[in-house]
């Protein structure tokens, strides 16, 4: 089974809030659910938000366009949500990446995806509650309405893991399987390889196990992680409680960071 479970480092449990000055030339990578905003029972119950557009424009400003955001959710649901004001995008957990000059870089889907996409297309299909996701490179069983299928919906689709040798990424009331080949941690790699991010600290802000490799990938890169939520082991250096926490904090930086470009 191929499965993407980060590790943890349980020394880093209990965090304090982030700094508000930043290392020269900072970065941002924002993960988007449970971080720039709140959990709602459907995925389709997030949308374009006035406060939060409003604080990655000056955030873009103010870090001269090293602003990317990095989630697990497709491009246009991204696009969408964001009212289409974050050029450099990581979607799918790194599988679609954006750069911030506008070129899309796309792994092939899985062949695998055939299979996982008809089981637990019909497992939803049988259980009220339970909500699939189709995302092309990967699909998703949402369990947040049907709580008690959890154990089946991971059963299922940690057997698929294993018979066809897709990705399992475990997330919030949800089970995923995705193509190999990307995650958060390397979508963040690759945009400091690039314009306007080379060079950068990269600072990465999630609340979800996929999250992880974002925040591996930033204290590898000689910056640090922010966990979003409820605390606990965790790669991440620094904890804000939630997407209010989050934005405020952001909000402070576009005020009052030292940001040297
Ligand atoms: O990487 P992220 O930006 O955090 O995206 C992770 C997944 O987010 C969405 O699902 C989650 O948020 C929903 C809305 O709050 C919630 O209803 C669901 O239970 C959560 O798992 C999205 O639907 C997924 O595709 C993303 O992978």
């Amino acid at each position: 089974m191929t499965a993407a479970q980060p590790v943890v480092r349980t020394e880093f449990a209990d965090l304090s809030p982030p700094p508000i000055n930043l290392p020269p030339r900072a970065a941002l990578f924002l993960d988007l659910d449970g971080t720039l905003a709140p959990i709602m029972p459907r995925p389709d119950d997030v949308g374009p938000n006035p406060r939060r557009a409003r604080v990655i424009a000056r955030l873009r400003q103010r870090f001269e366009d090293r602003v990317a955001v990095v989630s697990g959710r497709s491009l246009p649901d991204l696009d969408h949500i964001l009212s289409g004001g974050v050029p450099a995008i990581a979607a799918i957990h790194g599988l679609v990446r954006r750069t911030a000059g506008g070129g899309v870089v796309e792994l092939e889907p899985h062949a695998g995806l055939e299979d996982a996409r008809r089981i637990l297309g019909e497992l939803a299909d049988c259980e009220r509650g339970l909500l699939f996701e189709d995302k092309t490179l990967s699909v998703a069983l949402h369990y947040r309405n049907a709580p008690s299928c959890a154990e089946a919906v991971i059963e299922a689709a940690e057997r698929l893991a294993q018979s066809t040798g897709l990705v399992l990424q475990l997330g919030d009331m949800v089970a995923e399987l995705r193509t190999p080949g990307a995650d958060k941690g390397s979508a963040v790699t690759a945009f400091l390889t690039e314009a306007p991010f080379v060079g950068a600290t990269p600072i990465f802000l999630g609340d979800d196990l996929t999250d992880e490799d974002g925040f591996a990938a930033a204290r590898r890169l000689g910056g640090f992680g922010v966990l979003a939520g409820k605390p606990r082991p965790t790669q991440a250096h620094f904890h804000l409680e939630g997407p209010d926490a989050v934005l405020d904090w952001l909000e402070h930086l576009t005020e009052n960071a030292e940001v040297h470009a």
